[in-house]
Order: structure tokens, then C-alpha cells, then sequence
């Protein structure tokens, strides 16, 4: 199995317990996949936990997805690049200004600077959840408005569901990162997904790093499951 296409996966560690994630992540090599850490084990653990996993030699997204004003937001993507983090994201709804200042914020790292990713609209909605927001566009309009705006911003690529990457791809070219999460491997359960494809039908489409929580971490065979991802992408 080719390293690249190992290296595509991201997993969703979210866990209440750092022993459980602990426990989980030592039986996986950093050579087959990279991790995420999100609100709910960055709230509880904060960043001893992510440097844990740096040490451990895993490259970690930090899906924190800052939303907030520029300032504020340059000096937490700031802290988030002296931790030492792979990928960091924020909002694009945040703006463009937001979004730019992230960027040169991250400037002074050089070549060792996190991916900044900024989120489009979230895997969980859809056009009617868009539509309670007051959004008219489709889900696809309003992420591909996003995605400009974030390229325009200077960014790295948009988080986004793997049902809009062949398009982004095709209008945003092959270097704009896209991070897809809402994976579910056949006969798995959607959840609170609702802009869902498997890994292989994700990959086909164009998506760059593939998310995938649940179906993997709360799998009877966690790591049988991760194997058998990578075996469908290979
Ligand atoms: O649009 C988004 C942005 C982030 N997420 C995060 O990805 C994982 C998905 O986990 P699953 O268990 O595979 O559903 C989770 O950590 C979310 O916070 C997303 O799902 N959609």
C-alpha cells in the first residue's frame, strides 16, 4: 500500500478519556494515518495532550475552527503553530479579513507553519438547515462562495463534504487543499452526517485528507477498520 494514500486519512479522536485515546492511538503508526483533535479533547486535555501526540510522532490537525474576530483569531492560530500542529482551521464565515490575518500570522514559521484550512459549511447540514440561517444557496453554491473567498484569503484549502470536491477541484485547482470529513464506509452509520460518501467514492472525487471518526474509533476492531480504509484507497 502506497504511503500517500496511508497518509490521506485523519482520525477524529474524540474521546472523554485520554487513557481510552492513549490506549487506541499506540496501536497505530504514524505511517498509516494522522490524527485530528477537536473541541471536545482540546476542552479536556488541552495541549499537553496534542504535544503527547506530536511526541508520538503523529502529525495532528487541530479542528478547532476559530471564529472570531481578526486579532483574536491571528493569536490563536499563532498558539496553535507554537505547538507544533500540522493543520489548524478557522471559520470562513469569519471573513476575509479574518481569514488573511491568520495567514500572515502564521508567515514568521517559515517552512514549519501548520496548513491553515478554513471551514465551509459544516458535513453535518443541509439545505435546510441552510435555509433556517437565512443561506438560499445550495450547500454546494454556498461552500463554493466560501472556498473562493478562502483562496482569496491566501489559504491552504476548506474543509467541505467529499460531495462538493470534484468541483472545487475542478474550479480551484489541484494545489487548494480539500478536507473532507462525513466518511462513512459502506453499511456504516450516517449519525449526525448528512453530506456523507465512503472513502473510495471521496477519494475518486478529489478530496485530499479524509476524516473519519466514529466509524473507526468506536469499531469493535478499530485498527482492522483503518486497515481496511486504506486497503479501499489504495
Ligand atoms: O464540517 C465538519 C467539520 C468537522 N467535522 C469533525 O469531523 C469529525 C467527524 O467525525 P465522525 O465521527 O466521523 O462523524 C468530528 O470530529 C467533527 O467535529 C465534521 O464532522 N464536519
Amino acid at each position: 500500500m502506497s504511503f500517500e494514500h496511508s497518509k490521506k486519512i485523519l482520525i477524529a479522536l474524540d474521546y472523554d478519556s485520554q487513557e481510552a485515546a492513549l490506549s487506541f492511538v499506540k496501536q497505530l503508526s504514524p505511517d498509516t494515518c494522522r490524527l485530528k483533535v477537536g473541541k471536545e479533547m482540546f476542552t479536556y486535555f488541552g495541549p499537553s495532550f496534542v504535544k503527547e501526540l506530536i511526541d508520538l510522532g503523529f502529525d495532528v490537525f487541530l479542528d478547532l475552527k476559530f471564529h472570531d474576530i481578526p486579532n483574536t483569531v491571528a493569536k490563536a492560530v499563532t498558539a496553535a503553530a507554537n505547538m507544533g500542529v500540522w493543520m489548524v482551521n478557522v471559520h470562513a464565515s469569519g471573513g476575509f479579513e479574518m481569514m488573511s490575518k491568520a495567514k500572515q500570522a502564521l508567515e514568521k514559521f517559515g517552512d514549519k507553519a501548520p496548513l491553515l484550512i478554513a471551514v465551509t459549511v459544516l458535513t453535518s447540514m443541509d439545505e435546510i438547515e441552510l435555509k433556517r440561517l437565512g443561506v438560499e444557496k445550495s450547500a454546494q453554491q454556498q461552500v463554493m462562495h466560501l472556498a473562493k473567498l478562502a483562496k482569496e484569503a491566501g489559504l491552504d484549502g476548506v474543509v467541505c463534504s467529499a460531495q462538493e470536491a470534484k468541483i472545487l477541484k475542478a474550479e480551484l485547482g489541484n494545489n487548494f487543499k480539500l478536507v473532507t470529513p462525513g466518511i462513512r464506509p459502506e453499511g456504516s452509520d450516517a449519525g449526525d452526517q448528512k453530506r456523507i460518501m465512503t472513502p473510495k467514492q471521496a477519494v475518486d472525487a478529489g478530496s485530499d485528507y479524509l476524516v473519519i471518526g466514529r466509524p473507526i474509533t468506536k469499531a469493535d476492531n478499530p485498527v482492522k477498520v483503518l486497515e481496511d480504509v486504506n486497503s479501499s484507497i489504495s
